[in-house]
């Protein structure tokens, strides 16, 4: 069956027309950066961003805030933050978008990624702050996936799933300068330990653990190296190609997901009996299974 194109919006049919040949993948890398608040994300990406402008690359940072989703607050889109890098000509900031669904802001993102690598950005940076289901959301866009932790024991790090370190390809321990050093060099090693116990997500790439300083610039040059040889590695072995395919299909089919779920909602005679489904569950007049059969039965039975 052939996609009834003319049913998409004309912005669909670019996005559509930007698909990226092939030969330009080596040029092009997207990294996912995710960390808890004050880990040091932005005072990272500033310096980091100077440093790949002044190498001749064009760098995008789209932020991704899951609280805007909430609140309509954009804690991402601050204009205080990365002020040097707003002004440089090669480098693209796109404020957290300020309201929707988890679904409809990463759907954004993802489209905006298209258009920033055919706008001829190079280097895209996707960052989140490190709360709930958006690190996950991100993780399935990028090719490559950077968590940025402070040298800050337990208690700070509580908001850190295991399951987001599973997705990590590199581990950035922030702010290693001054007193830091030593805490630093302690919780790299702690993750280097908990990253042989986890199980490996590729074949062809063990994670790393970087320690690095926004201040004094240590590690960032080396971080860099880190994240060009994972690109190298993937593209050579094909895990990148058949990881940005997965993607593409996972995320057609989340997107599928989402919009049947709101149409079987919102529809008319479905929409005023969920509420009473959901009551005779709460009260154990119906089973879950029985109550789902029913709703999904009136459902199709709709013309
Ligand atoms: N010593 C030291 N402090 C740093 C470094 N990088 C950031 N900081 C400090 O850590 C604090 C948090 O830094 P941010 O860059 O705002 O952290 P963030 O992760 O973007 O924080 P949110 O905006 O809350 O998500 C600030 O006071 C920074 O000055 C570093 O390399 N060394």
């Amino acid at each position: 069956m052939s996609i009834p194109t003319l049913l998409l919006h004309p912005y669909q049919h670019f996005l559509n027309s930007l698909r990226i040949p092939s030969p330009r993948l080596h040029c092009i890398l997207h990294s996912g950066l995710s960390g808890p608040p004050g880990a040091g994300k932005s005072t990272f990406i500033e310096y980091f961003g100077k440093m790949l402008t002044e190498r001749g690359h064009r760098l995008s940072v789209l932020a991704v805030d899951p609280s805007s989703c909430t609140s309509g607050g954009s804690l991402l889109g601050d204009k205080t933050r990365m002020i040097e890098l707003s002004r440089d000509m090669n480098a693209y900031i796109r404020p957290s978008p300020t309201s929707g669904t988890l679904g409809g802001v990463t759907r954004t993102t993802n489209e905006a990624i298209l258009l920033c690598e055919g706008g001829g950005y190079d280097i895209i940076l996707i960052e989140t702050v490190g709360v709930g289901q958006s690190e996950f959301a991100v993780a399935d866009m990028v090719d490559m996936f950077v968590l940025l932790l402070p040298p800050a024991g337990g208690d700070e790090l509580q908001g850190i799933k295991r399951g987001i370190i599973e997705m990590a390809d590199l581990v950035v321990i922030t702010k290693s300068d001054g007193d830091l050093v030593v805490p630093a060099r302690r919780i790299q090693a702690e993750y280097v330990s908990a990253l042989k116990l986890l199980r490996r997500r590729s074949g062809v790439w063990r994670p790393k653990v970087i320690r690095i300083s926004a201040r004094s610039g240590e590690g960032i040059s080396e971080m860099w190296d880190a994240m060009r040889e994972f690109q190298q590695v993937m593209l050579a072995s094909g895990e990148l190609t058949t990881k940005r395919q997965k993607q593409q299909r996972v995320w057609m089919w989340n997107l599928i997901q989402e919009n049947i779920l709101e149409h079987f909602k919102t529809q008319p005679g479905i929409r005023e009996q969920i509420p009473l489904m959901e009551r005779k569950v709460l009260s154990g007049a119906l089973s879950p299974g029985l109550a789902a059969d029913l709703l999904l039965k009136a459902f199709k039975s709709k013309p």
